[in-house]
């Protein structure tokens, strides 16, 4: 795999699970917004790699000035996340070789570890099929019956979390996410459709994907259990 990385970031969602006045990725959080605390994490990690950044095309929030990194570009998404990376890849798809890694990860989750993502890539590098971050399930796990009840219990052994980023070879995902139809809700279930085995990479239980309302004050506390010290606004940086 070469060693040109490439970050997919999808933040075209308008989250209606959050039900705020406004996308999730522009709410308060630590000082900064949501996307731009996710992005320093990023760029703390991966200074030097390209981004892509997914956005609604009638986004009027987006502010260039949260983007640290030197060579980014604005994509705009599309009905479904997996729209929005398709058409990140089809953006980059002239100057991306086949074997360019491409780490896709959820502008909604902020508090994933700069050494979880150096772990990720790592990982990437070495498995043809490429991988994911991912946390083994620690609750008993009920399925229902449709009428509030519950049908029984499922074996928990063996069962994961998927988290972002996820991480392919740009061939391999591209190839992935053209077979893969609406169903698609991460990069790595396309890849498994293909035939593939993804790698697991144990990540930490709190990269939490901001989704619902008590999770900003989740989020706010796992940064702070983090000792984040909040990136400032790059107008005010000197
Ligand atoms: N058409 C879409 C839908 C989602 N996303 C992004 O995919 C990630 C995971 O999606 P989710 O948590 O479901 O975010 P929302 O779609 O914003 O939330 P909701 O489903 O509650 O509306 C988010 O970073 C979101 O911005 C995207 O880029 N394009
Ligand atoms: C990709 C993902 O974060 C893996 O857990 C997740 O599936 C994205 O959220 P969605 O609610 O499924 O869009």
């Amino acid at each position: 795999m070469s060693d040109r990385l490439w970050l997919v970031v999808p933040a075209a969602g308008r989250g209606r699970r959050m039900g705020a006045d406004r996308p999730k990725q522009y709410l308060p959080l630590a000082g900064r917004t949501v996307l731009a605390l996710t992005l320093a994490r990023l760029h703390a990690a991966f200074p030097g790699a390209r981004l892509c950044l997914c956005l609604d095309p009638e986004d009027a929030r987006f502010d260039p000035a949260e983007v640290p990194f030197a060579d980014w570009r604005r994509v705009p998404g599309g009905a479904e996340r997996a729209d929005s990376v398709r058409h990140a890849l089809a953006a980059i798809a002239d100057e991306a070789e086949a074997a360019d890694p491409v780490l896709v990860h959820d502008v909604a989750r902020p508090c994933v570890t700069v050494d979880d993502l150096r772990r990720l890539a790592a990982a990437v590098a070495e498995a043809p099929a490429g991988g994911l971050l991912a946390a083994p399930v620690a609750d008993t796990m009920k399925r229902d019956d449709g009428a509030g009840g519950v049908r029984g219990t499922e074996p928990r052994a063996g069962l994961w979390h998927a988290l972002t980023p996820q991480g392919f070879a740009f061939g391999l995902l591209r190839r992935a996410l053209e077979a893969g139809g609406a169903a698609v809700t991460d990069e790595a279930s396309a890849v498994e459709a293909l035939g593939l085995a993804p790698r697991l990479v144990e990540g930490r239980r709190d990269n939490l994907k901001i989704t619902h309302p008590e999770d900003l004050a989740l989020a706010e506390a796992i940064l702070a259990a983090q000792g984040l010290r909040v990136p400032p606004h790059s107008k005010d940086r000197a």
